[in-house]
């Protein structure tokens, strides 16, 4: 497909292979994720959410299968070509923010452009207007425990789309704020990704977030089934 952004075909993984407590985890994953799509993935705990998540992301490599990320072929290729595919093409979101503690807003959302290369100021340009799109421009010189939960998760939101990556993967990614913080910030994640034109492939365990995506999928038995 012309407009595949993600492509993951026959992905398997297994894990203790060839020992008594061998799990095969994924036992032939396909998705193809295109421009400005955004999929939910439901998943029972367990079933191998963030397996998926690492390997399409270029965190794990599968014992088969190939990840296309616009078009390249990257599962098979060395470490130091996926970490540059990753971090120039995947954001990731956590159930937990995990900002770094001694950094403020905006030097969290900063640093993995300087990673990239991009000059200082224009990543704090970036960093900035990225904050005020989320609504937390005045949050900027915030330290995290300085800030809400909800708060903590649009500056993760901000960081994963600092590089304006292709593909944004997020697991649970309102899992850890209560029901109506999650319900706005949700909606303000959604607003990003859309405006942004990305593709997005977000696990939940709520189905009333997930409705809320272009389609669910779900992982039963190692596979992808339409929810
Ligand atoms: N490094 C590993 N070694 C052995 N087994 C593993 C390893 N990583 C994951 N597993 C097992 O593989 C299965 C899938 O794990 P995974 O973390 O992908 O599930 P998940 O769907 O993300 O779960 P949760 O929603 O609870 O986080 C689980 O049975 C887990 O115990």
């Amino acid at each position: 497909m012309s407009d595949a952004v993600l492509h993951l075909k026959g992905l398997k993984k297994s894990y203790n292979k060839g020992l008594v407590n061998e799990v095969n985890v994924l036992r032939g994953v396909d998705l193809t994720l295109t421009s400005g799509e955004i999929v939910a993935l439901v998943a029972p705990s367990g079933a191998g959410k963030s397996t998926l998540l690492h390997i399409a992301g270029l965190l794990d490599v599968p014992d088969a299968g190939t990840v296309e990320i616009g078009g390249q072929l990257l599962s098979g290729k060395s470490d130091r070509r996926r970490t540059v595919s990753r971090r120039q093409d995947v954001g990731f979101i956590y159930q937990f923010h995990h900002l770094l503690p001694e950094f403020n807003a905006l030097e969290n959302i900063v640093l993995p452009q300087l990673a990239n290369a991009v000059p200082r100021a224009k990543a704090e340009d970036r960093a900035n207007e990225l904050l005020q799109r989320v609504g937390i421009k005045e949050r900027a010189a915030h330290r995290p425990a300085a800030l809400s939960g909800g708060e903590q998760q649009r500056v993760a939101f901000c960081r994963a789309l600092a590089n304006s990556p292709r593909v944004l993967l997020a697991d649970e990614p309102t899992g850890n704020l209560d029901p109506a913080t999650s319900d706005q910030v949700f909606a303000t994640l959604m607003q990003l990704v859309r405006e942004t034109g990305l593709s997005a492939l977000i696990a939940t365990h709520n189905m009333e977030l997930a409705a809320r995506m272009d389609r669910i999928l779900k992982l039963e038995n190692g596979v992808l089934v339409p929810g």
